[in-house]
């Protein structure tokens, strides 16, 4: 019998609080200077269409470096090691395939996005166009379940790691985590956290190869893949892995791991066809980097958990000798935080704070953004105030972000209360939200589907799916608490329930009411808002400001052409990819029971380790490369600026205007029109 691991803090509660509020603190002030910097050097003031939807001409780069910041929460890093921890080598692959196909295929959606609705700001108002009130209603809800789950996993998450980490009381990381994040959402809306997340990725990225080349290349005790495989041998000699092949932790062939795998999916295409975060970013790209945005996400985002995990988690297994981690912090997510320590001691903590710290933020503030675009335009817009302008939808983005953090925080902190751990809710979620994603993703894809499948499928579908989850409980275990209900097998019987039932509920009611027959029309008749007084208080006019003004007739022509050929080739490519990440690795290795040999898991673990290079490529040089003409001009500019030799054509006013009010020369007249024409090429 293993002894059970008990955590002692090696950091500082002083170090803990330190990270979380100065480190927010500091994100926030370095967003007042980026938010600053946008709008004297860009043009770019937080208009109610800037906040939210960055004017729409982010390119694929910055999305794919976005889509993969959001997309890596804190499950991302201790889910993916605790089930390579439960399931050995095949828990990171499970969790990574699991999660990327999603990314893939959404790259579709994407593209129907922008084609069908070119002036949306979130994907309810795509569904309240074609549908009318009850469906959007039903949607909201989803969809807020959505940003709810997610949100709560964060904070959940979090906060375990760092009290167990340094101390610090769960209740205050989950009240102090926001803070910070809260104030540089508001501060730069949508563009600017594409800024801040960047960063985030690429901390999180060198945390990554920091542990990866410890295990695998200088730790005293493992230090080699040959090191760590003879440790996992021992690890299965020790406790066999029931349901894996031979017991080993160096197989695909794992039941457990197979189970996990087909709840991951689900509850993945939940989290992101459900979470308006992701349609935001689609609608922030501009039209042709949509979908390359999401396709180069996707890819790069795959090596994370896979890498990860395959390192902490699989170290935890090395290193723990007669130890053993209990399930309680499994769940909650501490298999990381120990493997990390013990590999790196003092530094792997810290190390390892500051990683989750960069995962809970940076989703944290694409969650914020998602749920504020909810509030703003499908809650108050849509139902409260129809005629408001853009001054009053900025200021309810901004309410709403608080009051969200404060709300996600008292929950997240009952759930610590109640003994619910961020693995529970990762389990749960498509429990809760996939019975929404069909009929959704139907919405953008079928015209078919009527009014009432759409209404009805969903809540038909939960309570479906619910239904499955407690009954399989009960006829499993016969009582109902945390552990019986977040069993694999529950879990797994909720999660089919809810992803396929609309599957079969959606067509059978359309056939029954008639086909909706959809022209797509009133999808495109969604307008953008006028933000007219905005722009004027910043005194910068509003064609000046990037995404305001739409393009030309003939511009409009071209985009769509270069949509409709993208959509037929993104199709394919991503069913492709996703069949590949599905089947064509996974099914083979499952089938055979192959039990890795001592060279297949080195080739295993080289190759999760090039992948994490080619992401930095992806998601940290690719958007610094594509955004290199902008970077340069701005850093001109800032140096003209603090040199003091060059006017401040920048602050809004065209030339000729500035000329009129005394302000300009001519020779500023054409600085302003070189700058407009340099603002509309980049845009
Ligand atoms: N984003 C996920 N599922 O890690």
């Amino acid at each position: 019998m293993s002894d059970i691991i008990t955590f002692t803090a090696p950091l500082s509660q002083g170090f803990g609080y330190g990270i979380i509020l100065g480190l927010g603190f500091a994100f926030a002030l370095l967003m007042i200077f980026i938010t600053w910097a946008l709008k004297r050097y860009q043009n770019e003031v937080q208009t109610s269409e800037m906040f939210s939807t960055a004017g729409r001409s982010v390119k694929s780069g910055l999305v794919a470096a976005a889509v993969v910041s959001s997309w890596t929460w804190a499950a991302t890093l201790l889910q993916s090691s605790a089930v390579a921890y439960k399931y050995g080598i095949s828990g990171p692959f499970y969790y990574a395939s699991g999660a990327t196909v999603q990314i893939l295929l959404f790259a579709t959606i994407a593209i129907e996005l922008k084609r069908r609705a070119p002036n949306a700001h979130t994907f309810l108002e795509v569904v309240r166009a074609r549908y009318g009130t009850a469906v959007h209603i039903v949607f909201i809800v989803f969809c807020l379940m959505t940003n709810i789950l997610v949100t709560a996993m964060l904070l959940t998450g979090g906060s375990a790691v760092m009290t167990s980490l340094t101390g610090v009381s769960t209740t205050a990381a989950c009240y102090l985590l926001p803070i910070g994040v809260v104030l540089y959402t508001l501060f730069g809306g949508i563009k600017a956290t594409f800024i801040t997340d960047y960063m985030h990725t690429v901390v999180i990225l060198v945390v990554i190869f920091l542990f990866a080349f410890s295990a695998y290349a200088t730790n005293a005790e493992l230090g080699s893949p040959g090191k760590v495989y003879d440790a996992l041998v021992e690890a299965a000699n020790r406790h066999p892995v029931a349901g894996n092949a031979e017991g080993s932790y160096l197989t695909m062939r794992s039941k457990e791991g197979g189970i996990f795998w087909v709840i991951n999916l689900i509850g993945n295409f939940g989290t992101v066809f459900l979470d308006n975060g992701y349609y935001n970013k689609a609608i922030a790209a501009s039209p042709v980097h949509a979908f390359p945005g999401y396709v180069i996400g996707g890819l790069c985002w795959f090596a994370i958990p896979w890498l990860c995990a395959t390192t902490l988690g699989i170290s935890a297994l090395a290193l723990e000798g007669n130890q053993t981690l209990s399930s309680d912090d499994v769940t909650a997510g501490l298999v990381l935080p120990y493997a990390a320590v013990k590999l790196l001691g003092y530094s792997g903590a810290v190390a390892t704070t500051l990683m989750i710290f960069m995962a809970v933020t940076s989703a944290f503030s694409a969650q914020l953004i998602a749920v504020s675009s909810i509030f703003t335009y499908d809650i108050y817009q849509a139902y409260i105030d129809p005629k408001a302008n853009g001054k009053k939808l900025v200021w309810i983005s901004h309410m709403s972000c608080i009051v969200w953090a404060v709300v996600m925080a008292s929950f997240a902190t009952g759930l610590y209360y109640a003994g619910v751990g961020m693995g529970y809710l990762y389990l749960l979620m498509g429990v809760i939200i996939s019975s929404a994603v069909f009929p959704g993703a139907m919405t953008l894809l079928w015209k078919g589907q009527n009014k009432i499948a759409a209404a009805v499928s969903p809540p038909l579908g939960l309570a479906i799916s619910l239904s499955a989850w407690l009954a399989t409980t009960k006829t499993q275990y016969g009582v109902f608490n945390v552990t019986t209900t977040g069993d694999n097998y529950p879990m797994l019987a909720g999660n089919v329930a809810a992803l396929l039932s609309p599957v079969v509920i959606s067509p059978i009611l359309t056939l029954i009411f008639g086909s909706q027959n959809y022209d797509w029309e009133s999808m495109r008749q969604i307008r953008k808002v006028d933000d007219t007084e905005v722009a004027a208080e910043a005194h910068i006019d509003l064609e000046m400001v990037p995404g305001e003004v739409g393009p030309t007739e003939a511009q409009a022509e071209e985009e769509t052409r270069k949509l409709n050929k993208a959509a037929l080739y993104s199709r394919t490519l991503t069913i492709f990819m996703a069949l590949a990440m599905l089947i064509l690795w996974p099914i083979p290795m499952y089938g055979s029971s192959y039990v890795f040999s001592k060279k297949f898991f080195t080739g295993w673990v080289v190759v999760g380790i090039l992948w994490l290079f080619c992401t930095l490529f992806g998601v940290v040089v690719f958007p610094l490369y594509e955004g290199r003409e902008s970077i340069v001009r701005v850093v001109k500019m800032m140096a003209y600026d603090a040199m003091g030799t060059r006017p401040a054509v920048y602050r809004g006013r065209k030339a000729d205007e500035m000329q009129a009010s005394g302000l300009a020369t001519p020779a500023e007249k054409s600085d302003g029109e070189k700058a407009k024409e340099a603002i509309e090429s980049s845009a």
